[in-house]
C-alpha cells in the first residue's frame, strides 16, 4: 500500500483482498452513471492554476539546465518522495516535470512543450487529455509516466497494439535508462516468465489486450480449485503457486483512450477453452449448402446491421427440406438455429473484410483498428459456420471461462488517466462508464491542416476510379499520399487499380502487417502512394521529408466514412503534425456501408439524386455523414451497454455460485 499513496491523493478508495493491490468494482446506481454524464458536460475553470503550474515549471528550467546528470537524478529521487508524502500536487509536479523535462532534452533531444506539461498533469490528476494528432502523446506521457514510477507505482503505459507499445517504450528508453527507471515491453508471443519480468519493471508498455488477458489469467491462477478454475490453472499455464504475472493495478496511462475505452469496449474479453466438438461435421455442411440455396425476401429476411431471420415460409421450406436428414435436424429449434448461423455466415460476414484466411485459418479483422485478433473467435457455432463456408478445418466450439469487460477491469485501477486527439463526442459516456474527465489540451503551434472538401461518386467503381486519379495528381506535385481504405478487400482493390495502370505504391493491410514500421517509414517520401487501412490510421506518425513541407506536407485521402466520426478524425490526423502543412480529403460512394446501413431509405434516395455526374452539395453532405454518424455511434453506444449490463450479471453469477471474485 505505502508505494501507491501518490496516487490515491487522499482518495477513499475501496481496495480488494487479492495478493495485490487493486480497486474492486464500484458498485453505482444507474443514476450515479447518468449522473456523471450530465456533470462531463459542465465547463471546467482550471486556467488559472493551470497557467500558474505553467510558469512555476517554465521558472526551475533556468536551474535544472546547469545540474550535472547525477543532480538531475538525486533531485528527481527527493521530488519522488515529497510526490509520495503529499501527492501529485501542482507544486510537486512543477518540480518533478522540470526535471523530467531537461533529462529528456539531454536524452532524446526533445525539450517538452508547454502543452505537453499540462497534459502530463492532466494525466496525474486522473483524467482524460484531449491533444490534437501529431502533438506528440507518446512524449507527453513520459512525464506522467516517469513521475509515477519514481513513487514505487507500477506504470502501465497502454497502447492499442504491440507495434505501438514497441516503438514508443524504444523510444523513450534513453531517457528511463537515465533516470534509472526500468522499462519493459509486453508483446504477443511472450511467454509468462518473460511477462511477469516485464511488467516486475517500474514502466511496462503493453497493448490493452495483452494487458486484459494477463489480468484474466492471474484472476484464474489465484481463484479457487473447483474443476473449472483447476482448468482455468492450467489455461494459464499450470501456475499453481506461483506469484502472479503483474503487480498489481496501480496505474494505466492508455493512449488512444477512446479506441481503448469505448471502440474496444463493446465485447468482453474472454479466456474460453475448445470444447470436444460433438456435432457431426456434416450438420455444418449441410447448412451452409442450405443457406446458399434460399432467397432472400422470400425464405429469409435481413436488416442492414447484419440480423438475418428465416421467415414463416423460410421455416417450412428448411423443414421440408431437411425431413430426411434426421439427428438434430428433427428438432425445429436447432434447425432453425443452424441454418440461421449458416445464413449468417454466408451473407453477413465477408472475407477480406469482417475476416481473412491466414495458415488456413479463419481470422478476425477489427474493424476500428485494421488488424487481426489471432485469439478471437465469433461466439455460438458461427465461427465453425464461416470455417465451414471457406473449406477450412472446423475448429472446436469454444465456452467462455473468464471473462470482463474494459469498463470493469479499467475500473479497477487506483489511478486511470488516458489521452487521445478524440474525445469530445464520447466525454459524457467516458464519465459515465469509467468516471474519466476530458480536459481539452491547446495545440503547440495553431494547425495547417487543410480540408480540400468531399467527393461523391455515384458507384464504388467510380470511387475507386476517383481516388487513384487523385491520389496521382497530388503525388506527382511531389508529394506523399496517404489513401485510408476500411477493408483488406478495399486496399487490395484499389492497389489492384494502381498496379494495372503502372502507378508505384505501397500497401499496408492485416495481410502485409510483417513490414508495417517499414511501410510507415517510407509513407513520407516524396511522390510515395500508401494505401492502408485503419492499422495506419491511430498513433502511426509519418516522419516528413524537410523538402516535402515546402511541397505542401502529407495528403490524406478517406475512401468511405467510417461510422464513427473519430475514426475518421484520426486518419485524417496523420498529416499536418507539429505544426506542419497537410491537406485532407474524402472521395467515397453512395454505396458506402454508412449510408447503406445507417440511411433511412427515402434518405438515401434522396443522396442519389443529389450526386449529379459525380458531385453532391458539399455543405449538405458533411450535415449527412454528420447525422448519419451520430445515428451510428448510438446504435454502438447501445451495444455497449448491453455489453456492461451482460458483463455484470455475468460477474454476478459467478459471485453467486461461489467460484470466482470475479
Ligand atoms: N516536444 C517535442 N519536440 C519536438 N518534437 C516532438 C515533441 N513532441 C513530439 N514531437 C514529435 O512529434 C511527432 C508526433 O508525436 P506523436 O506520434 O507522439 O504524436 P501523437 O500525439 O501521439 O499523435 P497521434 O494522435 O497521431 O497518435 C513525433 O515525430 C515526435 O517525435
Amino acid at each position: 500500500m505505502s508505494d501507491v499513496r501518490a496516487l490515491l491523493a487522499g482518495r477513499e478508495v475501496e481496495l480488494g483482498d487479492g495478493p495485490y493491490l487493486e480497486r474492486v468494482d464500484a458498485k453505482r446506481a444507474p443514476w450515479e452513471a447518468r449522473l456523471r454524464t450530465w456533470l462531463a458536460k459542465l465547463p471546467r475553470f482550471d486556467g488559472r492554476r493551470a497557467q500558474r503550474f505553467l510558469d512555476a515549471t517554465n521558472a526551475l528550467e533556468e536551474a535544472t539546465r546547469v545540474f550535472d546528470d547525477d543532480t538531475l537524478r538525486t533531485n528527481l529521487a527527493a521530488e519522488a518522495r515529497r510526490m509520495h508524502r503529499e501527492g501529485f500536487t501542482d507544486v510537486c509536479l512543477a518540480a518533478s516535470f522540470a526535471l523530467i523535462r531537461e533529462a529528456s532534452r539531454r536524452t532524446l533531444g526533445m525539450r517538452h512543450h508547454d502543452v505537453q506539461l499540462l497534459a502530463g498533469r492532466t494525466l496525474l490528476q486522473g483524467r482524460l487529455a484531449e491533444m490534437s494528432t501529431g502533438e506528440g502523446k507518446t512524449l507527453a506521457a513520459t512525464l506522467a509516466a516517469c513521475s509515477a514510477a519514481m513513487t514505487g507505482a507500477a506504470t502501465h503505459v497502454v497502447t492499442v497494439n504491440d507495434y505501438l507499445a514497441e516503438r514508443d517504450a524504444e523510444h523513450n528508453t534513453p531517457l528511463f535508462d537515465f533516470l534509472g527507471l526500468k522499462i519493459g515491453v509486453v508483446l504477443q508471443d511472450m511467454s509468462v516468465a518473460d511477462r511477469r519480468t516485464a511488467y516486475a519493471c517500474d514502466i511496462t508498455y503493453v497493448s490493452n489486450k495483452e494487458l486484459t488477458f494477463d489480468y484474466l489469467k492471474d484472476a484464474i491462477a489465484m481463484g479457487e480449485s473447483s474443476r473449472t478454475q483447476q482448468r482455468l490453472a492450467e489455461f494459464a499455464g499450470g501456475r499453481a503457486g506461483e506469484p502472479p504475472i503483474l503487480r498489481g493495478l496501480h496505474i494505466a496511462i492508455i493512449d488512444e483512450a477512446d479506441s481503448v475505452l469505448i471502440d474496444e469496449a463493446s465485447t468482453p474479453l474472454i479466456i474460453s477453452e475448445t470444447l470436444p466438438d460433438d456435432l457431426d461435421p456434416t450438420i455444418y455442411t449441410r447448412a451452409i449448402e442450405l443457406a446458399t440455396s434460399l432467397e432472400r425476401d422470400v425464405h429469409y429476411a435481413a436488416n442492414h446491421h447484419r440480423d438475418i431471420w428465416l421467415t414463416p415460409g423460410g421455416k417450412v421450406h428448411v423443414r421440408e427440406v431437411t425431413a430426411e436428414f434426421g439427428g438434430m435436424w428433427r428438432s425445429a429449434m436447432w434447425r432453425e438455429e443452424f441454418v440461421q448461423k449458416a445464413l449468417s455466415a454466408v451473407h453477413g460476414f465477408q472475407r477480406d473484410q469482417h475476416y481473412i484466411l491466414a495458415d488456413d485459418k479463419v481470422q478476425i479483422v477489427d474493424e476500428s483498428t485494421g488488424r487481426v485478433m489471432p485469439d478471437r473467435t465469433w461466439e455460438r457455432g458461427l465461427h465453425q459456420m464461416i470455417e465451414c463456408k471457406e473449406g477450412c478445418e472446423i475448429t472446436g466450439q469454444r465456452r467462455t471461462l473468464a471473462q470482463i469487460t474494459y469498463q470493469r477491469f479499467f475500473g479497477r485501477y487506483l489511478l486511470l488517466c488516458g489521452m487521445t486527439g478524440t474525445a469530445q463526442e464520447v466525454a459524457a459516456e467516458v464519465k459515465g462508464s469509467y468516471d474519466l474527465s476530458v480536459t481539452r489540451i491547446p495545440t503547440h503551434k495553431p494547425t495547417r491542416r487543410r480540408n480540400l472538401g468531399d467527393i461523391v461518386c455515384a458507384s464504388s467503381d467510380l470511387r475507386w476510379e476517383a481516388v487513384a486519379r487523385r491520389a496521382v495528381e497530388v503525388a506527382s506535385t511531389g508529394r506523399p499520399v496517404l489513401v485510408g481504405t476500411r477493408s483488406v478487400e478495399a486496399s487490395e482493390r484499389l492497389a489492384a487499380l494502381f498496379g494495372a495502370n503502372g502507378i508505384e505504391h505501397a500497401v499496408l493491410n492485416a495481410r502485409q502487417d510483417k513490414s508495417e514500421a517499414e511501410a510507415v517509414a517510407q509513407a513520407g517520401g516524396a511522390g510515395r502512394i500508401t494505401v492502408a487501412t485503419n492499422m495506419a490510421g491511430r498513433g502511426t506518425d509519418i516522419k516528413l521529408a524537410p523538402e516535402i513541407e515546402q511541397a505542401g506536407g502529407l495528403h490524406v485521402i478517406l475512401t468511405e466514412f467510417h461510422e464513427s466520426a473519430r475514426v475518421d478524425r484520426q486518419l485524417f490526423g496523420r498529416c499536418a503534425r507539429q505544426g506542419d502543412p497537410g491537406t485532407t480529403e474524402a472521395v467515397v460512394s453512395i454505396d458506402d456501408d454508412l449510408f447503406t446501413r445507417f440511411a433511412p431509405a427515402p434518405l438515401r434516395a434522396i443522396l442519389a439524386s443529389l450526386v449529379r455526374g459525380e458531385h453532391a452539395s458539399e455543405k449538405l453532405l458533411r450535415r449527412y455523414v454528420t447525422w448519419l454518424q451520430d445515428r451510428a455511434e448510438r446504435h454502438y453506444r447501445r451495444q455497449r451497454t448491453d455489453t456492461q449490463r451482460r458483463d455484470a450479471e455475468w460477474a454476478r453469477a459467478l459471485g453467486f455460485v461461489g467460484k470466482s471474485r470475479r
